[in-house]
């Protein structure tokens, strides 16, 4: 199972195709989110499944129940491969996604492989930016909150940090997915194995970050990742030694660490 999850953020949809077409099924899934889908729209998305990628349409809707399930509907009858929406939507418009999603399954021809889950808390938020917009809350507690109120509503995973993926096993089956963008490669890890991208590891906008290594073994499903591949002067380099990281941090959850290794596309 692949569990790199690219993220084509970039601002022309020809830097998006030139990154696609280098890039091989087997080392990464591909996300489209608003930036890439708003420049190219659906033809994109049927560009990279025609070239075999599995697709995460990640426009996170948000909104009223009956608008959702109409956008997670038109997403499903694209035939992506998983698509989101914003927990705190609330339990109504959850549910009317999931019956969305379950509708379209049972009517058409082709149907059941997109997965629904829910964005909980942004990972660019920490607990000061959850108070400015009134929630005085520890990021923890409100992702536990908004999973728990995605599983009830019958969702197949959710979106948040590595630092929450406990909370969420803690709560929910292993079938019920744990997507983790906030991942940074980093080159001062004490892990085993750790990708130096020429990125350099910074974190950017995301505040809630854990390096590759270290989400695999708490137990994230998948792995977002942007800007340390996109931007990395060798994208594919980065790729192969993200997999090969991944590969040994899901070995390690069996074995005890032994040596330390580095792979640098610089
Ligand atoms: O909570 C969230 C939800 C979605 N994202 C998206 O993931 C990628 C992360 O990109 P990086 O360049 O690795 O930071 C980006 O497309 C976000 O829209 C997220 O970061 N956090």
């Amino acid at each position: 199972m692949n569990r790199i999850i690219t993220a084509l953020d970039f601002s022309t949809p020809a830097q998006a195709r030139a990154l696609v077409e280098r890039l091989d099924p087997s080392l990464t899934r591909l996300k489209i989110g608003n930036q890439l889908y708003t420049l190219a729209g659906p033809s994109l998305v049927e560009e990279c499944q025609k070239a075999g990628f599995d697709v995460f349409l990640d426009l996170k809707y948000h909104d009223i129940p009956n608008t959702v399930a109409s956008a997670v509907e038109a997403a499903a009858a694209m035939g992506v491969w998983m698509v989101n929406v914003h927990a705190s939507g609330g339990p109504a418009m959850l549910q009317a996604a999931r019956n969305a999603v379950q509708q379209f399954d049972r009517s058409a021809e082709h149907a059941g492989g997109t997965r629904l889950i829910a964005v909980t808390v942004l990972t660019s938020l920490d607990r000061n930016e959850l108070a400015a917009v009134g929630l005085d809350v520890e990021p923890a507690d409100q992702v536990t909150r908004l999973a728990t109120l995605a599983r009830q509503a019958g969702l197949d995973g959710v979106v948040c940090s590595p630092h929450e993926v406990a909370r969420i096993r803690a709560i929910a089956k292993s079938n019920f997915l744990t997507v983790t963008p906030g991942v940074r490669p980093d080159q001062g890890s004490s892990a085993p194995v750790s990708v130096i991208s020429s990125h350099g590891g910074k974190p950017d906008d995301q505040r809630r970050t854990l390096t590759p290594y270290d989400a695999i073994v708490a137990g994230s499903d998948f792995l977002v990742i942007g800007r340390p591949i996109t931007q990395a002067k060798s994208p594919l380099d980065v790729l192969h030694a993200l997999n090969a990281e991944v590969q040994i941090a899901a070995s390690q959850l069996s074995t005890t660490p032994s040596d330390q290794q580095a792979h640098s596309d610089a």
